[in-house]
């Protein structure tokens, strides 16, 4: 613990840094929590710092905290070596952030889904959990009283005392500040971890792959969940061009398990892959803010997933 927080006075405002993470069900809106919090455009900001294991997604700053928001893979059933991995990675995050924010969607009812969660997260005894039902824009105020209710409810079933229960929308911009509020007090004092406006401290490439990633999986989310890997074979701006024209090139791999998912990734006649390689190339143009030729092949390594040595070389 830092000497600051061991000084007894409670006028001189403390400084507190520390890690959170966002877990629920898939699409209980955790990621556009996320980039409303951190408000930026850079939608997949990830990093692994020397100070955890675990990738970040974004960073806010405030003069009163700077709260580092980290990512976890989703819990599920293990059925492969990989499902196992990560897994395991997810508790070991639980374990290791300084705070968990439960996220639950306020227009679909606390389900199985939800409870298999909690009560996982109820394992995490030391760590402080908050409860954000969000996307509140889209139920009435009663429905949403009753969401809150059945939260609390769903934390005593289980044994989570939960720190705090808030409401919010990140797509109607409501109590985007207060959940920053609730969430930078319940964090160690401490000076920052990373310099001002930093939002991320990932090596390119893994950025760049990340995008590539999220593009290809898009609208086929449900047909691919984890079976797909991207590796950025090469980065390397492109040689005699004029200096006020720089071009660079980035040539990736896309790793499936099965033909058939080659084939859903590539689309009828290429088409598909045309356009997650465009949606891609400005994303990644964005981010480095050079003009990009990105160029994308589909190969099948068949159970990846289950291949200690293919898992390594893919980086998990
Ligand atoms: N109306 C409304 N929609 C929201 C809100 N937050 C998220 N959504 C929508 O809910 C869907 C899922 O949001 P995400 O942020 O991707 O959810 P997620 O939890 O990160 O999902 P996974 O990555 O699948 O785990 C998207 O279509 C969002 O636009 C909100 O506050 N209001």
């Amino acid at each position: 613990m830092s000497p600051m927080s061991d000084r007894p006075n409670p006028s001189a405002p403390v400084h507190r840094s520390g890690f959170a993470c966002f877990v629920g069900r898939p699409n209980a809106g955790k990621s556009t929590l996320t980039n409303a919090l951190v408000g930026t455009k850079v939608a997949i900001t990830s990093g692994r710092p020397q100070t955890t294991r675990h990738t970040v997604r974004g960073i806010v700053h405030r003069p009163d905290g700077q709260l580092v928001l980290v990512d976890t893979p989703g819990l599920h059933k293990p059925r492969t070596l990989l499902g196992q991995r990560l897994n395991d990675l997810v508790r070991a995050t639980w374990a290791e952030v300084d705070v968990i924010g439960f996220c639950i969607p306020a227009d679909q009812k606390v389900g199985p889904g939800d409870r298999f969660i909690a009560a996982e997260l109820a394992e995490a005894k030391r760590t402080p959990k908050v409860a954000i039902v969000t996307k509140t824009d889209l139920v009435d105020p009663q429905t949403l009283v009753q969401q809150l209710l059945a939260v609390q409810k769903m934390g005593e079933d289980v044994g989570i005392e939960w720190a705090e229960i808030i409401p919010v929308s990140a797509v109607g911009d409501s109590q985007v500040t207060l959940v920053a509020d609730l969430l930078v007090p319940l964090l160690p004092a401490g000076p920052p971890l990373y310099p001002d406006g930093e939002l991320t401290d990932e090596p390119e490439m893994v950025m760049a792959a990340e995008l590539i990633r999220e593009a290809a999986l898009e609208g086929v989310r449900d047909e691919l969940p984890h079976s797909l890997a991207v590796v950025i074979e090469e980065m390397i701006p492109r040689e005699d061009r004029p200096a006020d024209k720089p071009l660079l090139d980035v040539h990736a791999n896309l790793y499936v398990e099965r033909p058939s998912q080659k084939a859903i990734v590539i689309g009828h006649k290429g088409g598909r892959l045309k356009d997650v390689g465009t949606r891609a190339r400005k994303q990644i143009e964005a981010l480095l803010g050079t003009p990009v030729y990105l160029d994308l092949h589909v190969k099948v390594a068949k159970d990846w997933q289950r291949d200690p040595k293919q898992l390594r070389k893919l980086g998990f």
